[in-house]
């Protein structure tokens, strides 16, 4: 089969009109998808510029459709996102850089479309459970009987594909969007889909920013007649500038945040209910992760420590959601593809995460549908 490198070479056969370089050498080559079926790309060109890609389009679409073993080929054509603002230093910023990036950029004032709420659940530190957290909401507000969707743009370690199960990249419709993979009811789409994790994770900046941005807008999340209740966005951990250019592409209608119990992780955190506040946009309340583990006999031992999430949320005057016990089950659960409260929609955990879901709904804008 050929693999990506193969295919990056012989799109270099065909030159960018705008620098004389090949096609992967000139950068126009991006979310890539090499696989048994098929083989496609999103040819990314300056906004004034789509039209006269067409033919460039073509010859690409071509030149993959008679490469060695592919069934499928297709290229999207795409306006480049405007120009990335100001860089800010990866992770901790100052709220003095914020403002500045505030400035520079302003926060969107649209979801991408057919997409009635957007939450983001966010962390300061890593490996505080996010990806489990933001999992076990969005299946919650799905059992609440909302259409969910499911974005994993933890660009530095995308988990979805593993916690869900999901191999399948998503296909592109007429339209040219990207029509997400359903699993256990979730809309969901990964930037796992769309390149090897090991890629992903030497991306600068403004390239996760782009990754992002396209994942967000150019994904088929709800149509007219179906549209979308919430879409749930993983964010990568930390306070860097993923996070803020989410606020300048799509309107955020509140965040969550998650952290485990040690200071460490609640000092990061703090800061994270921090720049959400700045951004403007609403802190729908914080979950303690691992904040105990039910032992056997029942006790409730309490490895990391128990209570500072809420204690935070106290004194940051927002949610505290709720509490999510150390269980085995639910990180089998995760490393298999098979979410836990997916699987037992009636046990603990789900009951907890219904609890959670609720209290963001309660704290989102009234106008979420139920259909
Ligand atoms: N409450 C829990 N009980 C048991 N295992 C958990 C729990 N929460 C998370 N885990 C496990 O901890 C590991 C890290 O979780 P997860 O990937 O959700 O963290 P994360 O904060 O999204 O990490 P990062 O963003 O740094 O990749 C996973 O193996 C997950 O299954």
């Amino acid at each position: 089969m050929l693999d990506r490198d193969q295919v990056l070479t012989a799109l270099n056969a065909i030159t960018d009109p705008a620098t004389g370089q090949g096609l992967s050498d000139a950068g126009l080559v991006r979310a890539l998808i090499v696989s048994p079926e098929r083989v496609g790309f999103m040819l990314e060109v300056p906004q004034d510029k789509v039209t006269s890609y067409g033919p460039v389009r073509l010859a690409a679409e071509k030149l993959l459709a008679g490469l060695e073993g592919v069934r499928k080929a297709q290229v999207v054509l795409t306006a480049e996102m405007a120009a990335a603002p100001p860089k800010p230093a990866q992770a901790k910023l100052s709220p003095q850089a914020i403002d500045q990036v505030k400035k520079a950029a302003p926060v969107a004032d649209a979801r991408p479309d057919h997409v009635k709420q957007v939450i983001v659940v966010g962390s300061g530190k890593g490996g505080v459970g996010k990806s489990t957290v933001s999992l076990g909401l969005a299946l919650g507000l799905h059992q609440l009987g909302l259409r969910v969707g499911f974005l994993d743009a933890d660009i530095y370690g995308p988990s979805a594909p593993t916690l869900l199960g999901v191999r399948r990249p998503p296909e592109f419709g007429p339209d040219k969007l990207m029509v997400p993979p359903e699993a256990f009811g979730l809309k969901v789409n990964s930037v796992g889909f769309l390149v090897d994790a090991d890629q992903a994770m030497i991306w600068r900046g403004p390239m996760a920013s782009q990754a992002l941005t396209q994942l967000l807008t150019q994904t088929r999340w709800g149509t007219e007649s179906q549209p979308l209740d919430v879409l749930v966005v993983d964010l990568p951990p930390g306070t860097g500038d993923v996070q803020l250019t989410l606020t300048q592409k799509t309107l955020i209608d509140g965040a969550v945040i998650v952290s485990t119990p040690q200071e460490m992780a609640l000092s990061d955190a703090r800061r994270a209910v921090t720049l959400f506040g700045k951004t403007g946009v609403k802190v729908l309340g914080v979950v303690e992760n691992m904040a105990f583990f039910k032992a056997p006999d029942g006790s409730e031992i309490e490895i990391f420590g128990r209570g500072g999430a809420a204690r935070l949320a106290d004194a940051s005057k927002v949610p505290f959601l709720g509490e999510v016990p150390l269980d085995p089950a639910l990180r089998a659960g995760c490393d298999d593809g098979r979410p836990l409260t997916a699987l037992e929609p009636d046990g603990d955990m789900a009951a907890r995460f219904k609890v959670m879901a609720q209290k963001v709904l309660d704290g989102l804008a009234a106008d979420v549908g139920k259909s």
